[in-house]
């Protein structure tokens, strides 16, 4: 039996403290354990947090656009992220995942509760994983999705859960189609067919992929600059495709930039370039290390669709990209060995599978 997605954390519980989620709403000042300083982390406050003074920031590529295959292989080189406009996903299913998104999140936290994610669990409420690799608390909470939602969401809606579990379906089902389209327009525009990745081609008849959903809820703030909605961290994914509502907060890392602020751009998605692509092509995609700061006035919502192969396809860079006299940069690995790795090294992934 392959492995799934929701045995992967079996040996690696995390102990975070559900139950113990303020109520966001009646704090007025920020509690310790929520404020950080640099030595929380280090990339805190790592140059500057409004816009750089060029307003530069990742790249909005029309997917309708003859040359969108190039913008993508170079936004993938360089930033390891873009946003897309005329993706094809309708808009009335961007409003419904939203409004799925904001009703669930505002739930009483008794109701949502009974829904919480097990320390050794993927799925269900809570705070983020990484959340155990710091000291501090992170102003956010979240739910993760992975196969049917069915049982949770029958707990959080007894009446309409039925409804829900529709748009999750239908989120899910247009999410893989753009992911893998999205996947070959960024490899074909580095000379990599399907013939060069066998086990992902377009036509096959079995299914490669596998994902999860994520959805972030960031309560208004009372101090936004001192509070962290989700630390810095990559994705272990090959791509993730995120939707934010209208309130900024998603931030990018550039060595050269520091951190630049993604500007919500209205029925547009995020694509984040996750480390298995950053495996696959040799190093050439940037895996983008990113963060989401939380605001003073507005709430904010996302919901990240973070996709990846089946568990145990074993994953090592496309030959065409390796040169003949140098090893790939990184060791072979399964999402699901990934995923482990990660659970325990957290940023310091990658750099543990590196050929030296
Ligand atoms: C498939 C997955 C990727 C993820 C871990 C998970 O099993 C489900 C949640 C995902 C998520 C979302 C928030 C950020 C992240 C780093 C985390 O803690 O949980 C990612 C994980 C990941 O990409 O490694
Ligand atoms: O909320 C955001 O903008 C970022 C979310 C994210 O990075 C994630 O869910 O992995
Ligand atoms: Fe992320």
């Amino acid at each position: 039996m392959p492995t799934t997605l929701t045995d992967v954390f079996r040996g690696h519980p995390i102990h975070l403290p559900h139950s113990h989620q303020p109520d966001f709403t009646a704090l007025r000042e920020l509690p310790d354990s929520y404020t950080w300083t640099p030595k929380d982390d280090i990339l805190f406050a790592a140059a500057p947090s409004p816009p750089p003074a060029t307003g530069e920031t990742i790249p909005l590529i029309d997917l309708n656009h003859p040359d969108a295959a190039n913008q993508i292989g170079l936004a993938c080189k360089t930033w390891g992220a873009f946003q897309i406009a005329n993706h094809g996903v309708p808009l009335e299913l961007l409003q419904d995942i939203e409004f799925l998104t904001s009703s669930l999140f505002r739930l009483p936290v008794q109701r949502k509760l009974k829904a919480a994610r097990s320390e050794t669990g993927v799925t269900g409420y809570g705070v983020a994983r990484i959340a155990s690799f710091f000291n501090k608390q992170m102003w956010s909470e979240g739910f993760t999705i992975s196969g049917s939602p069915l049982n949770d969401f029958r707990k959080l809606w007894p009446q309409l859960h039925l409804n829900y579990c529709d748009i999750v379906e239908e989120y899910e089902e247009q999410m893989r189609k753009l992911a893998s389209k999205l996947m070959w327009l960024a490899l074909n525009s580095i000379g990599v067919s399907e013939e060069d990745v066998k086990w992902a081609r377009l036509n096959s008849d079995f299914n490669w992929a596998q994902a999860a959903l994520q959805l972030n809820h960031y309560p208004v703030c009372p101090q936004p600059d001192q509070a962290m909605g989700l630390a810095a961290h990559t994705d272990s994914t090959l791509l993730t495709l995120l939707y934010q509502n209208n309130t900024a907060g998603l931030q990018v890392f550039r060595d050269d930039l520091g951190w630049v602020t993604v500007p919500p751009v209205p029925g547009s998605l995020v694509v984040n370039v996750g480390d298995l692509f950053h495996i696959l092509s040799n190093g050439l995609f940037k895996s983008v290390l990113h963060r989401a700061r939380v605001n003073q006035t507005r709430s904010r919502f996302s919901v990240a669709f973070l996709w990846g192969p089946q568990s145990d396809i074993r994953i090592s860079s496309v030959p065409k990209l390796v040169s003949p006299v140098e090893s790939p940069l990184y060791q072979s690995v399964t999402w699901a060995e990934y995923l482990k790795i990660k659970a325990t090294h957290f940023n310091k992934a990658l750099s543990m599978i590196r050929n030296h």
